[in-house]
């Protein structure tokens, strides 16, 4: 695993760290990181694996199973649809075009924050505990929180997500005040935790939604398959085309670096590697991935 990992590692010098949350700018290009974990409980690892990024994008998935776990798929999708869109993930264009202003996916920031605005609580602090308590369970790791410092550059500059938001309210698919909105969805965004953490939670997703160790189930299998279904067919932007073609795993990324992957049946992957392709995807991360999937036979097509 060392080996691939150094292999991989190479492409970093060839990606951006993203900048337009400025405290995203400070990671270390260089840095790469992966944890496999298999349900007998074994996990490999390599690289700078005590690292921590922030879920970005990938808390997407998450707060999607929670919120068809509370609200049930008919509230959800009458909200956001199930469609790729083969556009940028903070794109308006497709809102503004469609006959209904219904967000094409939960996993394009538009769809994102209509789920967001759909986790329950009476304040932005119990809906954030809700869905940090839920991530605390699939990691196994109670020690999991959201980073403050990115948080809040990410608040104060999340003009595009604002846009989207106001665009949504206008037509009526959310209904709470924009503001509190976005704080709880930059906090959702910055939770952070290493790769061996994203691996456990990549392998719940890959277990239909079983506890490795406990066996129990910590959400319906019937989530766990529309969660993972997404992950194939927008879980890497518009890269997930050619990502299904190349590697074949549900996965998703996140603008921080991270790729939670779940392998069917078989394991969770959580790499961090923050040099990003002009996609938005890790590039070394997605070099590994391609590495390890020729190498082991993971893609399930
Ligand atoms: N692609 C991402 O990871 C985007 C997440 C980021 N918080 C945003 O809304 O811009």
């Amino acid at each position: 695993m060392k080996l691939i990992v150094e292999e991989a590692r190479k492409w970093t010098k060839a990606g951006k760290v993203a900048d337009y949350i400025p405290a995203l700018g400070l990671a270390n290009p260089h840095d790469l990181s992966i944890a496999i974990h298999s349900p007998n409980g074994e996990c490999v690892s390599a690289g700078d694996i005590e690292k921590k990024f922030t879920l970005q994008s990938i808390s997407k998935v998450i707060s999607l199973a929670l919120v068809l776990m509370e609200q049930g798929k008919e509230d959800v999708f009458e909200r956001v649809g199930m469609e790729p869109t083969g556009d940028p993930f903070n794109s308006i264009a497709k809102l503004e075009t469609m006959a209904v202003a219904k967000p094409l996916n939960p996993m394009i920031n538009a769809g994102a924050l209509v789920v967001t605005h759909m986790i329950e609580g009476n304040s932005v602090d119990e809906r954030l505990n809700r869905l940090i308590s839920f991530i605390q369970t699939l990691s196994a790791d109670s020690e999991v929180n959201y980073c403050k410092e990115v948080a809040k550059s990410e608040y104060e500059t999340a003009h595009l997500n604002r846009a989207l938001c106001y665009f949504l309210k206008e037509h009526g698919v959310i209904q709470e005040e924009v503001e509190p909105l976005i704080d709880l969805y930059t906090k959702q965004c910055a939770i952070e935790m290493n790769c061996l953490d994203l691996a456990r939670i990549g392998l719940v997703f890959a277990m239909d939604g079983k506890d490795p160790d406990t066996g129990k189930q910590l959400m319906p299998s019937a989530v766990a398959r529309i969660c993972k279904t997404f992950m194939v067919t927008c879980g890497m932007y518009n890269a997930s085309g050619e990502f299904a073609i190349k590697i074949g795993i549900p996965a998703k990324s996140g603008v921080a670096g991270g790729i939670m992957g779940a392998v069917p049946g078989k394991y969770g992957i959580g790499i961090f590697g923050p040099a990003l392709d002009e996609t938005g995807n890790s590039i070394a991360g997605i070099k590994l991935l391609e590495l390890l999937s020729e190498n082991y036979r993971l893609s399930m097509f």
